[in-house]
């Protein structure tokens, strides 16, 4: 509030005051500025001029909350007090005030004031808390009587000092005063805002003047105020006015700027969406560029995979074109050079047939030329126990080279027996089976071949046979020899070799191979010329290791269930049946020959023997078979009908080997002792028997059902020939197809290529555009930055703006409200002033009367009187005008007390009210709420509503003359101008 009323001086600094005049007044400021600083009190004597002295004050003061013009002629006596205020600085020189204060008083202290006041009174200074603005002042022992107080005091922590001047004290001069019998003054100020510091107190004597120079004088104070406050309404006027001209200015600018604004406002709006719009839409470009970019990118890399591929197909395509371009002569030159081989390889084959064919008929003549059976005789040497015996030999080998060997009985007759061989005792293994090879390759040839070895007991058959681990028998060497000739054929031929161990004890079939020895084996006939025993193990062996694993375990085998190993072995005919099949690659034929290697049991007669039970009837039996196998050999070389094979299972397991057209071998073994003479000639007899068999040719076993498969298989061949003629036609359409594609493929690679260039193109097309979009987006979001920029200035100008205003706002709106209240006391005092004259004016016109019929004694106490509560009245209102017309600062109330002078300051409230303000229908500013205080938005819409309504035809009514311009409702101007005027010329 206080703020408010400094702006509104402000506003008006043509507002002063008159120039101080010290020697009008007749002050002796020297002398007070003496006592002062010796005292600290001055009292000043009585002045004759106390309307001089009171102008003198108003001067001093430079407020214009004095009272000016006020004058008490009447003025007998004056008392002053000054009082020094120690925290005032030194008052300007032109301020009229001359003294300085050099002491502070301190809260209670006291001074006197019998040496000032002529009358004997004192005056006491209490000061109390003056930072509260309570303190007051006690005068006592003043003569009963009417004053005039003056008083200068300073509010040091208010901002006074920007209206009235640097360093000028507030001052009330004239203010009348009636002091009672007690004699006491006091001075309380209440309510001050900031801290009041009494720099003077003046009380004088009211002068007892006459009631009419009084009133003419109070009249014309009165009319002069009543001037001066026409003229401070007109000033007023005017400001409100102009406050009013430049508060519309400044709405009618907060409009515009609140347009401009909105409009700034609304077009940055506007350009951020668009901006927004613009921005999204870039980023979606950018995105699918890049999307589009790497799908590109990944399209193009495959494609130039599959091009890469393509071209290296192509290529490799090409080559293999021209290779099977160029090849093709080549090709028909081998075809051409194949075919001539494969003619020159058919005669070749031919001829070689025709040679096999040949040497196998040499080979056979030369066998049968040797004999179909042949016999070799072996004797063993005496043996360690004969020789110790003293036996003799009674063999004579001279002749043995040439198959012959003579028989010593009888001391010196000599009986010869030829033999295809005749083997000594100096003979070994190898020479012994050197005659012997052949045969195996009559067997690998597809001939049926029989080796066997006869002779008596212990002369050497199994030595002969299978020999000894270091020394080993027909039967390995003869297996080794057929898997050696074999192996030599494995380009002409192809065999399958299978081997079974047999035994034959006591006309019983026993097969050493098989796990169930007691299993009964019998023999039948398959086909022509061919038996076999079913059920027989066939080991197949294809080296010569595994045969000799197979002799092993038959040996093992014939061991078992005999207790003497030698003696079983000698009664038992132990068979080898080696199983040849043969399969000529070149000519197709498939033979399957059979090989017998046979360790009989020892020929023996019974009756040399002497055996009984068991053994008799094994010898029985070995005699049988072996009687059997000499009826064969005699029927075979009687060339009979019939060849009694069955008559024993070795002369039937033996039947296609033995005879007829296979091939026989056949050691017979001899012993050389004289005690084994009969034996040995016995076996030598039918050794000579059986090399006296003329068996024939031997006859080829061809396997009828081989050559079945192999004409099948020819014709698979065939088949597989023509199939494979197909294919070759099928491959040459291949490569012409394959040379189609290639040339497509080519065609395929140029469009592709055509393609990568169009890619490419459009691939540079995009990169440029991606390029000027990122161009784009730099040069939107670099207007963008501006424009925010921009956005940002205008905004801290529009909230300047809006400050600005809101200040210009708040100090129009107080200075109207401030004008409002002073034109409304205004109008209350003018009013009452009104009402005081003309109850003056009915007073006088009743006093008329009584003064014509009244003595002037008895009525002058009554005038007095009157003029008394006149004075009264007029100093309350002249009171109450000074304590409205200062703002507050300063209140003298008549109520309070009779001889008591409260001053106070009015109160003001802070949001523009003011208090004690009984005028319901005076128009007050509709204070600004504190949450609208501060904020931009609802001041320009607020505040014109408020004056539009309420502020200007008040305005307009307070100045009915000076401002016609202003709209109004022409009646209701002119009745109030009407009053006013009427109130005015009053
Ligand atoms: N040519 C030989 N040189 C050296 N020793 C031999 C010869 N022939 C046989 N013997 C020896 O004579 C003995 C009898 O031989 P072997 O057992 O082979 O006769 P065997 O005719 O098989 O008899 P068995 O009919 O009883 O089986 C053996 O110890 C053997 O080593």
């Amino acid at each position: 509030m206080e703020n408010y009323e400094l702006n509104s001086f402000q506003q008006k600094p043509e507002f002063h005051f008159p120039e101080p005049s010290v020697s009008s007044s007749g002050f002796d400021w020297e002398k007070a500025k003496n006592l002062n600083q010796e005292t600290e009190v001055l009292a000043m004597e009585e002045d004759e001029n106390e309307e001089s002295l009171a102008d003198l004050m108003v001067c001093d003061s430079g407020s214009r909350l004095v009272p000016s013009g006020f004058t008490n002629p009447c003025c007998t006596e004056e008392i002053v007090l000054f009082v020094n205020a120690g925290a005032m600085t030194p008052m300007e020189s032109d301020s009229g005030v001359k003294f300085l204060a050099d002491k502070f008083f301190e809260g209670g202290d006291t001074f006197q004031t019998e040496e000032f006041i002529n009358d004997g009174g004192h005056c006491s200074f209490i000061y109390q808390s003056a930072r509260l603005g309570n303190f007051c002042y006690r005068i006592d022992n003043l003569p009963p009587g009417d004053y005039f107080l003056d008083l200068h005091f300073i509010l040091s922590d208010f901002d006074i000092f920007s209206i009235v001047g640097s360093n000028k004290p507030l001052q009330l001069v004239g203010a009348r005063v009636a002091i009672k019998d007690d004699g006491i003054l006091v001075l309380r100020f209440e309510g001050i805002l900031g801290s009041p510091v009494v720099s003077g107190i003046c009380v004088r004597r009211a002068p007892k003047t006459s009631e009419k120079v009084l009133r003419t004088k109070s009249i014309a104070k009165y009319e002069k105020n009543i001037q001066d406050l026409k003229d401070m309404l007109e000033r007023k006027t005017d400001e409100c006015y102009q406050s009013w001209m430049s508060w519309t200015a400044a709405n009618e600018q907060l409009e515009k700027v609140r347009m401009e604004l909105d409009n700034k406002t609304f077009r940055t709006y506007s350009l951020d969406q668009t901006l927004e719009k613009q921005a999204d839409k870039i980023r979606d470009i950018s995105s699918k560029y890049e999307h589009d970019q790497k799908s590109w990118k990944v399209a193009i890399n495959s494609l130039e995979q599959k091009v890469k591929v393509m071209k290296r197909e192509h290529s490799q395509l090409s080559r293999e074109a021209h290779e099977c371009v160029d090849s093709i002569p080549d090709l028909h030159k081998m075809v051409f050079a194949v075919q001539t081989l494969v003619e020159q390889c058919e005669d070749l084959k031919v001829k070689y047939n025709e040679e096999q064919i040949k040497r196998r008929k040499l080979h056979n003549q030369v066998q049968e030329a040797k004999g179909n059976i042949r016999v070799f005789c072996r004797c063993r040497p005496l043996s360690k126990p004969e020789t110790i015996a003293g036996c003799a030999s009674v063999i004579d080998f001279d002749a043995a080279k040439d198959g012959e060997l003579c028989i010593l009985s009888n001391g010196s007759t000599k009986r010869p027996f030829k033999f295809d061989r005749v083997y000594t005792p100096k003979d070994d293994q190898v020479d012994v089976f050197a005659d012997a090879a052949p045969m195996v390759v009559s067997v690998l040839d597809g001939y049926n071949v029989c080796i066997f070895a006869y002779g008596q007991t212990g002369t050497g058959k199994t030595f002969t046979m299978e020999g000894t681990e270091t020394n080993r028998g027909v039967n390995y060497r003869t297996l080794e020899e057929l898997f050696k000739i074999a192996n030599e054929r494995t380009e002409t031929y192809t065999y399958n070799i299978s081997v079974s161990v047999l035994e034959v004890y006591n006309e019983q079939i026993r097969d050493l191979l098989a796990i169930e020895t007691s299993k009964k084996l019998e023999i039948k006939q398959a086909s022509e010329g061919f038996h076999h025993i079913p059920g027989i193990v066939e080991a197949k062996v294809e080296n010569i290791r595994q045969v000799w694993n197979v002799l092993q375990a038959g040996s093992s085998a014939r061991a078992v269930g005999s207790n003497n190993v030698n003696e079983h072995s000698s009664r038992s005919h132990c068979m080898l049946c080696i199983m040849v099949r043969a399969n000529n690659l070149i000519t197709g034929e498939c033979t399957k020959s059979k090989l017998w290697l046979v360790d009989l049991a020892g020929s023996e007669r019974l009756a040399k023997t002497d055996v009984q039970g068991d053994r008799l009837k094994e010898a029985q039996n070995i005699n049988r078979s072996l009687s059997a196998l000499g009826d064969v050999i005699s029927a075979l070389a009687n060339k009979s009908s019939h060849i009694p094979y069955r008559n024993s299972k070795l002369t039937h397991l033996l039947q296609d080997s033995l005879g007829g057209d296979s091939k026989t071998l056949m050691f017979v073994q001899i012993s050389p002792s004289d005690q084994d003479l009969s034996e040995t000639l016995s076996s030598l007899n039918f050794a000579t028997r059986v090399r006296g068999v003329e068996l024939g040719p031997a006859r080829k076993q061809i396997d009828t059902s081989e050559l079945q498969k192999m004409k099948t298989m020819l014709d698979k061949a065939k088949q597989e020939s023509r199939s494979k003629d197909e294919s070759l036609k099928k491959l040459e359409e291949n490569l012409h197809n394959l040379e189609s594609k290639a040339k497509g493929k080519d065609q395929v690679y140029k469009n592709q290529l055509d393609k990568i260039k169009e890619l490419e193109g459009q691939l540079e097309l995009k990169t440029s555009l991606h390029c000027q979009s990122e161009k784009q987006v730099l040069h939107l979001s670099e207007r963008l930055k501006g424009k925010e920029e921009s956005c940002s200035r205008l905004q801290q100008k529009v909230n300047d703006l809006e400050n600005k205003l809101r200040e210009q706002i708040q100090q129009s709106e107080s200075s109207t409200l401030i004008l409002q209240h002073k034109i409304k006391e205004l109008e209350d005092k003018v009013r009452e002033q009104e009402k005081q004259l003309a109850s003056t004016m009915t007073l006088e016109s009743a006093a008329n009367p009584l003064k014509s019929s009244t003595p002037v004694e008895s009525k002058r106490p009554i005038r007095e009187e009157i003029t008394h509560e006149a004075e009264h009245r007029i100093l309350r209102s002249l009171n109450s005008v000074n304590r409205r017309g200062s703002q507050g600062s300063v209140l003298v109330k008549e109520n309070d007390a009779p001889h008591e002078v409260v001053v106070r300051k009015k109160r003001l409230s802070r949001n523009g009210e003011v208090e004690n303000n009984n005028n319901n229908n005076s128009v007050v500013p509709t204070p600004v709420s504190d949450n609208n205080k501060g904020r931009f938005s609802d001041p320009p819409k607020h505040v014109p509503r408020v004056s539009r309504t309420t502020a200007k035809p008040i305005i307009a009514s307070q100045r009915p003359v000076a401002r016609s311009k202003t709209s109004r409702d022409p009646v209701q101007g002119i009745k109030e101008r009407d009053s006013k005027k009427r109130m005015w010329t009053r």
